[in-house]
């Protein structure tokens, strides 16, 4: 049986939206885009895989549990423990260093101290920051500080590591860099990464894809008269 089912999902956001997802087979280590237009639902899939949103409706299936049975906790130990999420606008912390962001992300997924200094410091080096710990992210490129989401999404080694439209703030050269850094880390850590995106180019480089359909047309606004 694969390791990440998704069976029969519906979002529903309002009275307006209802989202039909696609039923899904994954298996940790592929590497996979999620296609379709804005609105079509990829970032409401990827928050449904993370268990950051439980579905309306469906069953989501991870290593052998489905996350829409679990309790609020227990679906945040989940998160903790197996999820590595890069978001689309970073969010790092701006009071923190690099270094600090790291350890903030790793101090959630409950690995502190000693520990947790090698590693922060040794993934950021892995990822060409060595010489950037100690630096605010303001004081660092969009690159640069891309580099430091990814490192705080995978320094606690998750199996599910999940990536909203990670280029999209970069030129073609530093987006080939952040897919490489994505896909390698990612194989490293026989994760299963899920990447959301509309830009052909980026669907282009993976193998596998998922593709969603056109979202629900929006209500018709009647004419002011
Ligand atoms: N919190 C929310 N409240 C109401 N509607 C929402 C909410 N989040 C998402 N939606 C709606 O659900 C649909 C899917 O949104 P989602 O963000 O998952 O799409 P997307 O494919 O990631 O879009 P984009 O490519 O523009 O980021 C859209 O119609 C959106 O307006």
């Amino acid at each position: 049986m694969a390791d990440v089912r998704l069976l029969g999902i519906t979002q529903r956001y309002g009275e307006e939206v209802t989202l039909r997802l696609p039923d899904l087979e994954l298996d940790w280590g592929q590497q996979v885009a999620l296609l379709g237009p804005s609105g079509s639902g990829k970032t409401t899939l990827l928050h449904i895989l993370a268990g950051l949103r439980l579905p309306s409706q469906g069953e989501v299936w991870v290593g052998g549990q489905d996350l829409t049975q679990l309790s609020e906790a227990q679906r945040d130990a989940y998160r903790r423990s197996t999820v590595g999420y890069l978001f689309q606008d970073f969010y790092l912390a701006e009071g923190y260093s690099a270094l600090e962001n790291v350890l903030l992300g790793l101090g959630v997924a409950g690995i502190r101290g000693r520990a947790a200094q090698g590693r922060a410091a040794e993934v950021l080096t892995q990822l060409g920051l060595g010489q950037r710990l100690g630096h605010a992210p303001r004081h660092l490129s969009t690159g640069e500080r891309q580099r430091v989401a990814l490192a705080r999404a995978v320094a606690h080694r998750p199996r599910l590591l999940l990536a909203d439209e990670p280029t999209a703030h970069l030129d073609r050269a530093r987006a080939t860099t952040a897919l490489d850094l994505l896909t390698q880390t990612a194989a490293s850590l026989r994760a299963l990464l899920v990447v959301a995106t509309h830009d052909p180019w980026v669907m282009a480089r993976f193998p596998q894809q998922i593709e969603l359909s056109s979202p629900p047309s929006a209500p018709v606004q009647e004419e002011a008269r």
